[in-house]
């Protein structure tokens, strides 16, 4: 499949009228074709007008015809075959497994959100049937269901060109619940972002859908996306991405005469605890699989461990000398873009010359767009008294906290902003202390897991890819996993409509099979 430099507004493709870019390969510099012209503001209100004409519409169709959409947009994905993988490696400089990997993560999002439609919960349909001879009062007939927001408009992530993009999370999710969606391509990758858009483009059409359910967009600069969050049909903002950026898209949405929510993923340093015990059994086991974490995709993950606390002692020393001896080796890394590259040198070299830091180890130089590992270490007393420590350095960097005892190490958890993760490393004689800590760490936190790393997040029902401020910017919510949809819609109560007025989701005979909570109790099917 050609890649032609095209904006996708409804069943059209079309070149952009305004200031063009080219994609940059990641590996070289260099400029890659085609010239994406950047989309107008005329565009983007036709492609907001199309998106609202299609909500009411889209929103009604059975599940099963979403599931089916759904299924045919992995489908067509994958029909795309190596010019998707291909076409990726460039612009990321992103390894062909982590692509194709990254693909099957894609296609499967979308086949998990067509069985969240079809096994129907995430409509939340409750019924509470009228009790007209109730003392005092008659209770009236109530019945919920969940309903779209309306159309949502996307960023997608530059690390995750496939599964946080233009198919990624966000749009499987919002696409779910029934709301139109409008990508702003992120500009690190269009080419990947068209030939993605076309296979969605492609399923609205061969799925008789309106073609308002979908449209892409370019542009060279941030005005097609602050139009966008700030445009009156737009009811809902997923983005990945950084703080700066998610900040600017929050404020645009809060200023609007109707404030709309935008769910951010923005940054996080992730803390890995290293308990005592598990220092002790395996400190340089956990070493060796820290450097790994670290270092996966050029340490290009919101979820990369950024931050370690641990008592000192010979477990720790253990830990520390596996660490460092696997970063030494790691070669340098191809960054996704020229900026990423620079803020990351930036960040290391702000921290290597931090009075109260110092650097433990130092990957190989690599060329002019590689990103070295880094492994810097400080004491609980400095990180608590220097804000700018716990800033996320966005690639293969990380900072060892030495706290002299868990005392130390719960007051740096106290201390810390909200994250995406927290890993615990542990033996059973840590539970005590660890069971002492949970309370505070589900504060801190979306997802705490034990004797692992966050990276690589498991796509499933019971994940949480979120977390408090300023890891997202609503921390109840996740953007990955099947929860997800629930960003994208609301509730609305029904009282005293006859069965003939009724949407089919809360008909009395339940003609979609909805699994329903009739006086609050789970229905058996
Ligand atoms: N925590 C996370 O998940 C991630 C964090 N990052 C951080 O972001 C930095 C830059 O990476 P990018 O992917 O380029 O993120 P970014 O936040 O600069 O851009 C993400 C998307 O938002 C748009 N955007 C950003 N600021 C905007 C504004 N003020 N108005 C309208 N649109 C705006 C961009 O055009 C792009 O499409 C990285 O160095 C890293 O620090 C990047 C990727 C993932
Ligand atoms: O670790 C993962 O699999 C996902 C990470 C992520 O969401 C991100 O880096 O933006």
């Amino acid at each position: 499949m050609t890649v032609r430099g095209e904006n996708l507004i409804g069943a059209q493709a079309q070149r952009g009228t305004q200031a063009a870019f080219r994609a940059v390969e990641a590996a070289t510099g260099q400029a890659l074709e085609p010239e994406f012209p950047g989309a107008s503001l005329q565009d983007l209100d036709r492609a907001c007008a199309l998106a609202e004409a299609a909500f009411d519409t889209y929103r009604e169709t059975d599940p099963e015809t979403r599931a089916a959409f759904l299924e045919t947009i992995a489908a067509n994905i994958l029909d795309i075959g190596d010019d998707l993988v291909t076409r990726c490696m460039q612009e990321t400089g992103l390894p062909r497994p982590r692509i194709e990997g990254e693909r099957g993560r894609t296609v499967g999002q979308l086949r998990l959100f067509a069985g969240v439609l079809r096994e129907g919960s995430a409509f939340e349909i409750r019924i509470d049937p009228a009790l007209p001879d109730r003392k005092p009062l008659p209770r009236p007939d109530l019945r919920l269901r969940k309903v779209a927001l309306g159309p949502v408009a996307v960023f997608g992530a530059s690390n995750f060109p496939l599964a946080f993009s233009v198919a990624g999370g966000d749009t499987a999710s919002a696409l779910a619940a029934g709301c139109p969606v409008i990508v702003k391509a992120h500009p690190a990758h269009p080419g990947t972002s068209e030939l993605v858009g076309r296979a969605i483009q492609k399923a609205v059409a061969a799925s008789g859908l309106p073609e308002g359910v979908f449209a892409l967009l370019f542009d060279a600069g941030q005005s097609i996306g602050q139009g966008l969050v700030a445009d009156p049909r737009i009811a809902a903002v997923g983005f990945t991405g950084s703080r700066r950026g998610g900040t600017a898209l929050m404020e645009i949405a809060a200023k609007r005469p109707h404030p709309i929510p935008v769910y951010a993923e923005m940054s996080s340093i992730n803390p890995v605890l290293l308990f005592p015990g598990a220092l002790a059994a395996r400190g340089e086991a956990i070493g060796r699989a820290f450097a790994a974490s670290l270092t996966l995709g050029a340490g290009q993950f919101c979820t990369n461990p950024g931050l370690i606390l641990a008592v000192p002692g010979p477990g720790l020393d253990a830990f520390l000398a596996s660490a460092t001896a696997a970063l030494r080796e790691t070669p340098a890394a191809t960054m996704l873009t020229p900026g990423i590259h620079k803020a990351y040198c930036e960040g290391v070299a702000r921290l290597a010359g931090h009075a109260a830091v110092t650097r433990l180890a130092e990957g190989p130089e690599g060329t002019a767009t590689q990103g070295r590992a880094a492994l810097f270490a400080t004491d609980s007393s400095a990180f608590l008294a220097e804000p700018e420590l716990q800033e996320e350095m966005f690639g293969a960097a990380a900072l060892v906290v030495r706290c002299p005892d868990l005392a130390a190490m719960r007051k740096v958890l106290e201390h810390l902003e909200g994250q995406l993760t927290a890993s615990l490393h542990i033996t059973p004689e840590d539970h005590a202390a660890v069971r002492d800590l949970l309370p505070l760490l589900e504060r801190r936190v979306g997802r705490i897991l034990v004797d692992g790393f966050g990276t690589g997040v498991e796509v499933a029902h019971a994940m949480v890819h979120g977390g408090p401020y300023p890891a997202t910017s609503d921390g109840r919510t996740t953007s990955v996993g099947s929860l997800a949809i629930d960003r994208f819609l609301r509730p609305v109560s029904y009282q005293d409509l006859p069965d003939a007025l009724l949407p089919a989701a809360l008909k009395q005979a339940n003609p979609l099979g909805l699994p329903r909570r009739i006086d609050g109790v789970l229905e058996r099917r």
